[in-house]
């Protein structure tokens, strides 16, 4: 990927138009397959200033694929009056760093840290261990295994990188589950209990945060379920997953 930025000084009385003339040319640059996002801001000091950034695919299928494409005449028509009052139109590459800042809570801070995934798998594998169907699979499991698991959650939702540093990390996780032959319903029980056991133990209820925690725990038991089957050939090493909020960040309402 790369990142083009376009610099304008645009003067005050051409901002508005100008503004709704790239709301217009987005259009199509939004449908194109070469574009990854884009957006356009202005500058907080001084109004004149905008800068323009769009992430391309690679540099040669913005200026091949894009330039060279359909959507192109249609974009350009919108922003062709304000070409001259460009001050710098260069793409960039990223380097190593970069990342993300904590203005979002982790799944983990949400729904109330360690404490509370230690009460979630406590309660869990009360009711695993008197299940039918899922029980017999646990008969000897270690005494501290719930509150491994709970380490695990843990880490994967944004905590302390406990299963890492003090279990084994993926390694070991996997190990646990290789050759085991989970099947379908044993899988879909394991899943229905940690819910039951989400709600008896008070985990947040907010639509948001389920979502995010339904959706790593549909993937990993589906994980775990193929990684089980006899012959299957996993990769052996991989960090430990973090599961993030997704689409849904947590709900603030608006004052
Ligand atoms: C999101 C899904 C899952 C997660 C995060 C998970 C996590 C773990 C972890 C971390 C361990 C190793 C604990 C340790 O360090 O000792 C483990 C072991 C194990 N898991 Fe899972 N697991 C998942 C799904 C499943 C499912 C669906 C089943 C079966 C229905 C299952 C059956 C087992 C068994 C039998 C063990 C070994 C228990 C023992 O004898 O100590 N797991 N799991």
């Amino acid at each position: 990927m790369i990142v083009e930025y376009i610099r304008y000084r645009i003067d005050r009385q051409d901002a508005e138009e100008f503004e709704a003339a790239y709301g217009r040319a987005v259009v199509p640059l939004a449908t194109a397959p070469q574009c990854v996002d884009y957006e356009l801001s202005r500058c907080v000091e001084e109004p004149e200033w905008y800068v323009l950034r769009i992430t391309w695919t690679s540099a040669e299928d913005h200026v091949r694929g894009f330039r060279g494409g359909e959507r192109f005449g249609a974009f350009f028509a919108e922003i062709e009056p304000y070409v001259q009052q460009i001050e710098e139109m260069r793409h960039y590459e990223r380097t190593a760093v970069g990342g993300t800042g904590s203005s979002t809570p982790s799944l983990y801070d949400w729904a109330g840290g360690t404490e509370a995934f230690e009460r979630l798998t406590e309660t869990f594998y009360v009711q695993v261990l008197k299940d039918d169907l899922i029980g017999p699979l646990f008969a000897h499991m270690d005494p501290g295994h719930p509150k491994h698991v709970a380490m695990w959650l843990a880490e994967v939702f944004g905590g302390p990188s406990r299963y890492t540093d003090e279990r084994g990390g993926y390694h070991h996780m996997l190990a646990r589950h290789l050759g085991k032959a989970i099947t379908e319903p044993q899988r879909r029980r394991w899943v229905d209990l940690l819910m039951d056991a989400a709600d008896e133990v008070g985990l947040p209820a907010d639509p948001e945060f389920r979502a995010a925690f339904a959706s790593y725990i549909e993937w990993g038991t589906r994980l775990a379920f193929a990684n089980s089957q006899p012959g299957a050939r996993p990769p052996r090493q991989a960090p430990v997953p973090r599961w993030g909020w997704g689409v849904a960040p947590p709900y603030t309402p608006s004052s």
